[in-house]
């Protein structure tokens, strides 16, 4: 299974890669030869030879091109028939030499002839995108943006050729995963150093298929700017039980959510809590009957809790919820208790509050809660630069932000960043939202001692919970129409799975 995926902005992987160009250090020989043993590796697999194989190569000015033109030499000599397009005014010198030498062939692409160059991509077996890697600045512009879309519009389904983008997808925001304009959707990245934030951050990672790092031996020190986890992260956060062990030790949830015209909503909230192991369930509100009917194992009514899941199904109208929520408010201000804040709790979230309280907003709820501190934003905007607004939300409201979408982004205190893709698109139904937010209150009551003892963790362990929803949802119903409680139903083996995947099992 897949360990924790760190990524690096430009700069800092710039700044690695200095001492080592300055010593002399041939990575761009490195990285190219590491891109054409991925790019032969995929043309075997797809018609069993590289020899004969057509391979179109975009070249940009900069050391991108310089990598893809290197590659693309690489496979010449192996007997693939490489045509390298330069979509700039200049080209990386040694690598188009390099191609020459090995039998490939070069043009400029054609600005009045576009088409003509959409149609020798599109007739391609595999296609490099090496027009802008981490110097880039904003999307495509000119011949190539239109060469990009022309192939983009005849290749709706990513069918043949197969794209592989060098060190990012051309033209994606590197550092913020933002997307101008159009882009090449990749089959595969093959990325040089480390790995970049645009790679795992929504929307450019929608482009970047599955992502390779090449390891060139670069001192990627401190803490990464974004991480996405991976499957074998989970036991280590996840709160197995000790021997000595009883229901008060392992964490109690409050769950604050639903109402009785409505009690769906507490249903699938206490059912992500229950299901995600946890010491014992809480429900305050009027939705009990349902709640029992669903989970007989809830206890309904107040006391001691260590964290709460406030919000999911309370509607503004609903006097008597939020007056619960705003009480529950009260032990997390005064008494530490941690917190998930989803749906009709947001607009009550007090002013300022502690990272041990997670905000699990989708890009709408963002942008409404933002208006309440003064910050007018669209919807739309929060969902072109979820990094940006999601960050906002912290620096503003002091919580952790889960900004809930087909890449769910967590931003944490101490600049923690995750970026998780974890679940199926079928998850975007109804109450699947209420679910994530019962197994993220899981995780916070049982290890809100450790939260305020490092801040950051509130991020990982929400990166987690989306983990295992996401992978929750796919053990549901493999590739196919889920609901949101065969969600929580699925928690529990999924929780087994990643367990005793890494060796970790219950005392
Ligand atoms: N520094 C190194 O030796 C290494 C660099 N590597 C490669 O080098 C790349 C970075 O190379 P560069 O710094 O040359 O940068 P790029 O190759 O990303 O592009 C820079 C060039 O593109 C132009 N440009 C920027 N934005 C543009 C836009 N929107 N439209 C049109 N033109 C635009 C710039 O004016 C410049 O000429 C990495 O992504 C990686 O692929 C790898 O070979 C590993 C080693
Ligand atoms: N395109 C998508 N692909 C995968 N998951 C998605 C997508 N869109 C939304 N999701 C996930 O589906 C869930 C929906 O939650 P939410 O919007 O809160 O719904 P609700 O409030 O009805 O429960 C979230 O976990 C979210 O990350
Ligand atoms: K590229």
């Amino acid at each position: 299974m897949r360990p924790v995926l760190l990524t690096w902005n430009a700069a800092r992987v710039r700044a690695a890669e200095e001492p080592l160009l300055a010593a002399g250090a041939p990575l761009m020989a490195h990285a190219a030869f590491a891109l054409h043993v991925a790019v032969a590796r995929e043309l075997r697999a797809r018609r069993g030879r590289v020899a004969g194989a057509v391979v179109v190569v975009l070249a940009g000015a900069g050391n991108n091109g310089g990598d893809a033109l290197h590659a693309g030499a690489l496979l010449a000599r192996r007997g693939a028939r490489v045509l390298a397009l330069t979509t700039a005014q200049r080209w990386h010198d040694e690598g188009a030499a390099a191609l020459l030498a090995a039998g490939g062939r070069l043009r400029a692409l054609v600005p009045d002839a576009v088409d003509d160059d959409a149609a020798q991509v599109l007739a391609a077996d595999v296609v490099l995108d090496g027009v802008l890697g981490i110097g880039a600045r904003g999307g495509l512009r000119g011949p190539v943006a239109r060469l990009v879309e022309a192939v983009a519009a005849a290749r709706p389904d990513g069918d043949s050729p197969l794209v592989v983008a060098v060190d990012v997808p051309s033209g994606i925001g590197v550092d913020d995963g933002t997307r101008a304009g159009t882009v090449l959707d990749a089959d595969l990245t093959v990325t040089f150093g480390g790995a970049k934030p645009g790679l795992v951050l929504p929307p450019a990672a929608w482009a970047a298929g599955r992502v390779e790092v090449v390891d060139l031996g670069l001192a990627l020190a401190g803490p990464a700017d974004v991480a996405s986890l991976g499957p074998d992260d989970v036991a280590a956060l996840w709160p197995v039980p000790e021997r000595a062990a009883h229901k008060y030790a392992r964490g109690v949830v409050g769950v604050v959510a639903g109402t009785r015209t409505y009690p769906g909503a507490a249903v699938l909230a206490s059912s992500g809590a229950a299901l995600a192991g946890v010491g014992m369930v809480r429900y305050v509100g009027d939705a009990g009957d349902a709640v029992l009917a669903a989970r007989p194992e809830v206890v309904v009514g107040p006391g001691r809790v260590q964290a709460w899941v406030l919000g999911p199904g309370v509607s503004p109208d609903d006097a008597a919820q939020r007056r619960r929520v705003q009480r529950a408010f009260d032990g997390v201000l005064h008494r530490g208790e941690a917190a998930v804040v989803d749906a009709g709790a947001l607009d009550l979230l007090p002013e300022r509050v502690g990272p041990h309280v997670v905000l699990t907003p989708h890009a709408g709820e963002l942008a409404r809660l933002l208006a309440q501190h003064g910050v007018d934003v669209e919807r739309t905007a929060v969902e072109a630069e979820p990094l940006r607004w999601a960050r906002e939300a912290h620096d503003r409201t002091g919580a952790t932000v889960l900004l809930k979408g087909g890449t769910t982004v967590v931003v944490g205190a101490h600049g923690a960043v995750y970026a998780q893709s974890d679940g199926p698109t079928w998850l975007a139904t109804a109450g699947a939202g209420d679910v994530l937010a019962g197994v993220l209150g899981a995780l916070l009551a049982a290890r809100v001692d450790d939260v305020h003892e490092d801040p950051s963790l509130a991020a990982a362990l929400a990166a987690a919970a989306a983990l295992v929803h996401g992978r929750a949802a796919h053990r549901a119903v493999p590739d196919g129409p889920i609901v949101a409680l065969a969600v929580a139903h699925a928690v529990p083996a999924t929780v087994a799975e990643l367990l005793r995947a890494t060796g970790t099992l219950a005392r």
